[in-house]
């Protein structure tokens, strides 16, 4: 059962913090998914990322194995690597990715990232990295207007060194048309919560992203996340929920294969690896304790991964 939804519009260039942060308070409580628009990325830029993103994916499929996805979690991921709902009867996800994630920070102090050949794509890398740090800006923003929502200090998240060298990584995907005959039934990425803090997922204008706002109801109720010209989609993820005591809500969500190509561009905004995820003060009481232990952003992290990509 599906049905389509209207999620709130959150304004980033709106004149009244408090207003905004009231709005992104009820988007998370209820949703944990709103549209963020007027952010500042030109509309240029964002089509320059999807027009270079299939420029990649068009790629031959031996090409793209190049760049395998590493042990720093960069590069190229293909159909069937990664399933990101265990209980999935199938052997994988039908989406392709490429991950893109902070340069440096490295003890050997070399870029992880794994770029493609200047000589076949020349301004692939100009363009993905001045989108990762605008996009980035966009999540410093947010996340002050999210601790404001939270009524923290605005600065929060930067001073408890969360936004320091944060663990923020871009992802390029790719769904595909057609379905084989035992891809039947099969979803591009099944339903699953996002790991970190926030999402801002750029889309294409194609169907497919879906929600379910209760997971524990049975039969689930999955609504469609529409496309919006212009307008990035947030979501909230698992670290967020644990830091607001499961106020803010990391909603379910998957996408659909619906019979025709589909690219989106993720970028997951997570803590700085040593950062401890814990209970907010402001969101626990005698009667409501912390639902969760205190974790460290990155060993959360690499497990979740470990357990998405651990082949079936
Ligand atoms: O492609 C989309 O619309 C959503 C992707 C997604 O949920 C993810 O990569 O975590
Ligand atoms: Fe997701």
């Amino acid at each position: 059962m599906s049905r389509n939804l209207e999620l709130p519009l959150v304004d980033l260039s709106s004149s009244d913090p408090f207003a905004t942060a009231q709005l992104i308070r009820k988007a998370c409580v209820e949703y944990g998914f709103f549209y963020l628009i007027n952010h500042g990325i030109e509309d240029t830029l964002i089509w320059e990322v999807f027009r270079e993103s299939k420029k990649f994916f068009a790629l031959p499929p031996e090409e793209k194995m190049k760049l395998e996805h590493n042990d720093a979690h960069r590069g190229y991921t293909p159909i069937y690597a990664e399933t990101l709902d265990p209980s999935s009867e199938f052997k994988g996800d039908l989406k392709e990715s490429f991950y893109i994630g902070p340069n440096g920070g490295t003890s050997s102090g070399k870029d992880p990232n794994q770029w493609p050949l200047e000589e076949s794509l020349p301004s692939w890398r100009a363009t993905m990295e001045s989108y990762y740090e605008r996009v980035l800006a966009v999540g410093r923003r947010l996340l002050s207007l999210i601790a404001f929502a939270l009524n923290l200090d605005d600065q929060f998240f930067e001073k408890i060194g969360a936004l320091n060298s944060p663990m923020a990584f871009l992802r390029l995907l790719h769904y595909p048309g057609e379905l084989g005959a035992s891809d039947k039934g099969n979803y591009g990425a099944s339903a699953h919560s996002d790991y970190g803090m926030v999402t801002l997922l750029a889309t294409d204008g194609v169907p497919g992203l879906q929600i379910c706002r209760e997971k524990e109801k049975h039969p689930q109720l999955w609504e469609d996340v529409s496309h919006i010209d212009g307008a990035l989609i947030v979501n909230i993820g698992d670290m967020l929920e644990r830091w607001t005591n499961c106020i803010f809500r990391s909603t379910l969500h998957r996408v659909l294969v619906i019979g025709k190509e589909r690219y989106s561009v993720a970028f997951f905004l997570d803590p700085n690896y040593d950062c401890v995820v814990e209970c907010l003060e402001s969101c626990c009481s005698k009667t409501s304790p912390p639902r969760f232990p205190p974790i460290r952003s990155g060993d959360y992290l690499r497990e979740r991964l470990r357990v998405s990509y651990s082949s079936k």
